[in-house]
């Protein structure tokens, strides 16, 4: 999402999709422009457990960068040929309710601010979007019940919502090819796995690493088909991957189709085209119309 190429085709892709009779939702994150607008007004961008320390005054920041500017330049993107394209904040219709979220750090529990779990979703205002014919655009920010506002992690995000409206394809984009195995080292993919072992292996996942494939297993666990990660510096990785090309990515699945093979007919992947980006998928919504102004 920061290289103008790699956004353009993959709002080609999503675009794509919609066409193809698909229902994409996409949620977005934002950490590399949050960190560049925090470096612009001297305030520090820390990590534990791959998850962003949240002051306050972080807090505004990450608000504004994710729905102000991140969200606002995809639903652009998005609407460069059509109206299809609607960006809403976790915050808005209750779409995210957060809980206060901690790290875990050597087994240690660390308070990290103002960031937020998914404590429940309500797809109301998604819903109504997809029924309109309209690619709903979701950032990453949460409101707690007191009102507080919560600092989500994108995945975390995505997962949750992808539960919550039962799509059939979970698909997280990022900067590596997938989970490596024996991460640092060495950097070999891991195919296929299911959330059984991925449940043993999460406590080992360093980075950024153990927040997403932590969301792949609530994905899967909450009833979506299958989890997809998929390396996002390649361009149409999403179309690519949805299309059924080979080698692309890790896959989470449910323990009951952990053992079928990859492409049986009992495999939720080889339904295709169901996605997200950091976005999830459900069929074919009419054009939205539009009215011209005189
Ligand atoms: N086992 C692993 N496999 C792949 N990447 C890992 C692993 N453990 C840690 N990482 C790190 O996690 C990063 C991806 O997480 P993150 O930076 O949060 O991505 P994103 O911005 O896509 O959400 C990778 O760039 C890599 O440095
Ligand atoms: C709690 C937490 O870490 N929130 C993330 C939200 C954005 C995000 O997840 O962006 P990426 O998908 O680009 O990493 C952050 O502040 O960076």
């Amino acid at each position: 999402m920061t290289d103008d190429t790699l956004r353009r085709a993959f709002a080609q892709d999503v675009l794509t999709l919609r066409a193809a009779g698909v229902r994409p939702v996409v949620v977005h994150g934002g950490g590399p422009q949050i960190a560049a607008h925090l470096d612009r007004l001297g305030l520090r961008s820390d990590f534990l457990g791959g998850l962003r320390v949240t002051t306050p005054e972080t807090m505004e920041v990450v608000r504004m960068v994710l729905s102000g500017k991140v969200q606002k330049d995809l639903v652009g993107l998005l609407n460069e040929h059509g109206p299809y394209a609607v960006g809403l904040s976790g915050e808005d219709g209750h779409t995210l309710t957060a809980v206060k979220r901690y790290a875990e750090v050597a087994g240690e529990r660390v308070d990290i601010g103002l960031v937020g779990d998914v404590a429940r979703v309500d797809t109301g205002v998604v819903r109504l979007l997809l029924e309109g014919g309209h690619i709903p655009v979701v950032s990453s920010v949460g409101r707690g019940e007191d009102g507080q506002v919560y600092n989500v992690n994108a995945d975390t995000a995505a997962g949750a919502l992808a539960a919550a409206l039962g799509t059939r394809v979970l698909a997280v984009l990022t900067d590596v090819p997938g989970l490596y195995a024996d991460w640092p080292t060495s950097e070999r993919v891991v195919d296929r796995i299911g959330a059984a072992e991925l449940e043993r292996l999460l406590p080992g996942l360093g980075g950024g690493m153990g927040p997403k494939m932590e969301a792949c297993l609530r994905a899967v666990r909450g009833g979506v088909g299958v989890a997809r990660v998929l390396d996002g510096r390649a361009p149409h990785a999403l179309l690519d991957a949805l299309a059924g090309a080979a080698g692309t990515g890790t896959t989470v699945v449910p323990d009951a189709t952990a053992s079928a093979s990859p492409g049986s007919s009992a495999s939720p992947e080889s339904a295709a085209y169901l996605v997200s980006s950091e976005a999830s998928v459900t069929s074919a919504p009419p054009l939205p119309s539009t009215v011209p102004v005189a």
